[in-house]
């Protein structure tokens, strides 16, 4: 069953809004090899681009949709490399704009300590994508896309929140369907108050919710504390929402559809490099499913494969697979483990 109709006359399928930035991991190729190690050890790192929706930009294009971007960068090399990095994987960047302050595009240097334990340290201060400003947001630029993600981090603070929220309101004036990945950075807010805030404004306005039980409960602090998973997606429903995709790692994710259905998945079992990154894969996933019209727990168990092969690797962008390495894999896996490996 379709959930969301996308208008098939628009010429592009997502705009994503929020940041683009680096990410520097440690070094892993046939040179250097940086092992498990604390980041502070780390001698060697790799530069890659990164930032959450701009990953997922990439993991669209490459299951072949067309991307647009709406974001921030620096006035400097760096945004130069994020910008032709765009251009060459086949996103717009007609909406991409550079700071005029000196502010610097985001790096996120990257740990990876076990296959269970990494994280992200994020250098943000006098940060690039947050000076988006309502000015850059284009209402025919809005109207060319069937959807735009939103990506939570751009609510931190203004400009970016005023441009976030003024691009949602467009969206829902002209039919652009709206996603919210909630993508929760903690370095960026400075007030839990404001988390809640400014996510519920744009949670209600939204048609996909995507996010993990703890962004979901950061978004809800100041409506309903202690919402369990199915209480949450129906608030979400009472407003916009059709689908609500609710997180939980390992243990495996939740759609909840507005028509009372709950369709659920299991990541697929594999040695992981690093925790990080599997969101990305899964929204890719998840979202290319969805715009070939597949059931929604096609689209989950697309989403959780990309996840899976996601976090086996060492990057994030570069490393985003296309459709048929996914459907591959997910072959590949269902004859080692059985037909029913990721299905709850
Ligand atoms: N160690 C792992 N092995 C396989 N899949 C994983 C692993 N860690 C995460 N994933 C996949 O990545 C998805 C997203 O991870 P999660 O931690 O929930 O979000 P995020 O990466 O956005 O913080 C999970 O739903 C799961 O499918
Ligand atoms: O999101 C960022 O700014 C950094 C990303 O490029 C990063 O590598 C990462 O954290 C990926 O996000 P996830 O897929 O949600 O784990």
């Amino acid at each position: 069953m379709k959930y969301v109709t996308f208008d098939e006359t628009r010429p592009l399928d997502l705009i994503l809004l929020g940041r683009v930035a680096i990410d520097f991991n440690p070094a892993y190729n046939e040179q250097v090899k940086e092992e498990f190690k604390p980041l502070k050890d780390v001698h060697m790192f790799e530069k890659y681009v990164g930032g959450s929706p701009a990953n997922i930009a990439v993991g669209v294009t490459r299951h072949g949709m067309k991307a647009g971007f709406i974001g921030k960068v620096s006035d400097d090399q760096f945004g130069d490399f994020v910008t032709e990095y765009f251009d060459k994987a086949g996103i717009d960047t007609s909406h991409i704009t550079r700071c005029v302050n000196g502010e610097k595009l985001g790096l996120t240097f990257t740990e990876m300590l076990s296959p269970k334990e990494s994280s992200i340290l994020m250098y943000r201060n006098c940060i690039a994508d947050l000076q988006l400003s309502v000015d850059d947001i284009d209402e025919d630029y809005i109207k060319s896309a069937k959807a735009i993600l939103i990506s939570g981090t751009a609510l931190a603070e203004s400009p970016s929140r005023e441009a976030a929220i003024k691009a949602v309101m467009l969206a829902k004036k002209n039919d652009t369907k709206i996603i919210f990945d909630i993508d929760y950075r903690e370095y960026n807010w400075k007030n839990a108050d404001e988390i809640s805030i400014y996510y519920s404004i744009v949670a209600k306005e939204s048609d996909i919710i995507m996010g993990s039980r703890e962004e979901f409960d950061l978004t809800e602090a100041l409506i309903q504390p202690g919402r369990s998973d199915e209480e949450s997606a129906a608030a979400w429903q009472s407003y916009n929402a059709k689908i609500v995709v609710i997180k939980h790692g390992m243990k495996g994710s939740t759609a909840y559809t507005c028509d009372g259905e709950k369709y659920s998945i299991k990541p697929f079992p594999v040695e992981a490099r690093k925790g990080f990154g599997g969101g990305d894969g899964y929204g890719s996933g998840f979202l290319y499913g969805l715009y070939q019209g597949w059931e929604v727990i096609d689209c989950l168990e697309f989403g959780s494969a990309e996840a899976s092969m996601m976090v086996r690797s060492n990057n994030c962008s570069d490393s985003l697979p296309g459709p048929d390495a996914v459907h591959a894999f997910i072959k590949e896996e269902k004859e080692k483990f059985g037909e029913m490996i990721a299905r709850v």
